[in-house]
């Protein structure tokens, strides 16, 4: 099967006092293993509402997301979260690396939380580590490493529980123009190599490297450009 996650007729609405602010319009679309898509917008579109969506963080309004297959409506908070550490991956803008634990031991950490032995987890950190080409600097802190180290650390932790999906949200927003291209590679890499990449940006230099681009504007998703879109 090559859709690893779908949103099908899934909206997100909010309170806000007596409003109800719609961050999300209803919305279909799957998402495929094999390809790098980007999710495109400015500010408050609701491109974070949209990945939140596909990475089962937030319950649809209306709609459901479907994960492998398996409608995800009637999973309880704690199979989501299951489901989450089993099947997805995150990287984050900031890295959210702990910073008293070393690079190895940063990676190790989602595996451990799978019940993985101490020996098993080293050895496939060890493993998630040298594919993003950071053998070498396993006992270093976040802190001895530069921004697009870490965030390769990051993508390393993503990927060594090996899950479909690896979802990241504005991850080369911190990032010099070097940094950007490596870590960019490194994730594209992984889409050719099975993964399906979703990655939510406002930079449109990051297009070069996707498969696929889906817009947001105004809590609408479209596969083209809207009208007010800039390039
Ligand atoms: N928990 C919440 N409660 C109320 N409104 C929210 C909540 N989360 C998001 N929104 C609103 O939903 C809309 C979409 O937000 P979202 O965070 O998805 O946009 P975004 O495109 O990711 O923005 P940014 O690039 O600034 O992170 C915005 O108007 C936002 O204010």
């Amino acid at each position: 099967m090559k859709q690893v996650a779908e949103l099908v007729g899934a909206s997100k609405q909010y309170k806000s006092g007596d409003d109800i602010i719609t961050a999300l319009d209803r919305t279909t679309l799957s998402i495929n293993k094999n390809e790098l898509t980007l999710i495109l917008g400015p500010s408050g579109s609701g491109k974070t509402t949209l990945i939140s969506l596909l990475g089962c963080v937030i319950y649809p309004t209306e709609g459901d997301i479907i994960i492998l297959g398996k409608s995800t409506a009637e999973l309880s908070p704690n199979e989501l979260a299951k489901l989450r550490l089993e099947h997805i991956g995150f990287v984050f803008q900031n890295f959210n690396l702990i910073q008293p634990l070393n690079a190895l031991e940063n990676v190790m950490l989602p595996l451990r939380l799978m019940g993985c032995s101490r020996i098993e987890a080293r050895e496939r950190a060890c493993e998630a580590l040298a594919k993003v080409g950071l053998q070498d600097r396993m006992n270093n802190l976040p802190k001895m490493l530069s921004g697009g180290q870490q965030q390769r650390v990051a993508i390393a932790r993503a990927l060594v529980t090996d899950p479909s999906m690896i979802l990241c949200d504005e991850p080369t927003a911190a990032l010099d123009k070097d940094s950007i291209s490596r870590v960019m590679d490194e994730l594209r890499l992984l889409s050719q190599k099975g993964k399906a990449i979703v990655i939510v940006t406002h930079d449109e230099r990051l297009r070069e490297y996707a498969d696929r681009v889906i817009y947001v504007s105004n809590g609408i998703a479209t596969e083209t450009p809207p009208e007010d879109h800039i390039v």
